[in-house]
């Protein structure tokens, strides 16, 4: 294992408000990483720091190149992150609804190689860019779909397609948003499966961030959690449930609780978890 993403006493203040506290990490390749923590614990401002959308108030962020250095990209523009290798799962909304599954694909091989000019034509008439996005297709499990145009496809397809399109651009590192979110039990569980495996099979690290804890138990080699903006629990999956800190301040359950296979927080008492004293 290497360090491909690592962060030092990385702050973002908006005015007084600290939405992210000094925060130290160092993400490992060849595991999956899971950032939780309570609504506005700093999650979506972290991310936006990490790529570059945001500038930190203080603080530096390493990113290992696409089988390169480890090198400094704090400050760096949002493009330039991702050109070293740093990709974030496009939202649905960047998903061009009006073309296919391999034309979207080759749209993000395209963005790869720097070519901007009226993509949406290039991805339509540039043979060259098929075989790479092809590889993706088969990669993510999108044959059937390929040719589907992408407002036709079901919510769970185009979490898929996401997944896809951040692959496109060979990165080094991928954040997804929680990539579980609004899945039925199947989807999520065909979700879960499919970064499982592109994690075992590419050498692309993989960070999610998830609110589902079943899935975020279930997925990840070490959690990550934020609270307030800071770091409280960095560990397995073990470690970080047996923590004091966490239990307290986010799942709300007493120290003899478990939490529950199907929720966060609940127990077999009841939803609620209880208060800790
Ligand atoms: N642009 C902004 N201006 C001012 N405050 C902001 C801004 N962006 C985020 N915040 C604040 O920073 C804190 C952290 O927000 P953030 O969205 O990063 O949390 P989160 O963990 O992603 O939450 P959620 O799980 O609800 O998405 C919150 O108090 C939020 O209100």
């Amino acid at each position: 294992m290497t360090t491909v993403l690592k962060t030092e006493d990385l702050r973002r203040q908006f005015g007084r408000l600290v939405a992210v506290d000094d925060v130290s990490v160092d993400i490992q390749s060849g595991e999956i990483t899971s950032i939780i923590g309570p609504n506005g614990a700093g999650k979506t401002t972290f991310y936006n720091l990490l790529t570059g959308r945001l500038a930190p108030s203080s603080g530096a962020v390493h990113l290992r190149e696409r089988g390169g250095d480890l090198v400094e990209v704090t400050n760096r523009s949002a493009n330039e992150i991702a050109n070293l290798g740093l990709s974030r799962g496009f939202q649905i909304n960047n998903v061009f609804d009006g073309l296919t599954v391999l034309e979207n694909i080759r749209i993000a091989r395209i963005s790869r190689e720097g070519r901007t000019l009226d993509l949406t034509a290039v991805a339509k008439s540039d043979p060259e860019l098929t075989d790479g996005a092809w590889e993706i297709i088969e990669l993510v499990g999108l044959e059937d779909i390929a040719d589907t145009v992408c407002e036709n496809l079901s919510h769970g397809d185009k979490r898929k397609v996401e997944i896809a399109l951040a692959l496109g651009t060979d990165p080094s590192v991928v954040l997804l948003d929680e990539p579980t979110a609004g899945m039925n039990a199947t989807e999520t569980r065909r979700m879960v499966e499919l970064i499982e495996r592109l994690d075992e099979e590419t050498d692309t690290t993989f960070v999610v961030t998830e609110h589902d804890m079943e899935v975020v138990l279930g997925i990840s080699d070490r959690i990550l959690v934020l609270d307030n903006g800071a770091l409280i629990a960095d560990g397995t999956p073990d470690e970080v449930m047996a923590d004091e800190r966490v239990r307290e301040a986010y799942l709300g359950l007493d120290d003899d609780e478990e939490l529950a296979e199907d929720g966060l927080g609940e127990t077999d008492e009841g939803a609620d978890g209880g208060e800790t004293a």
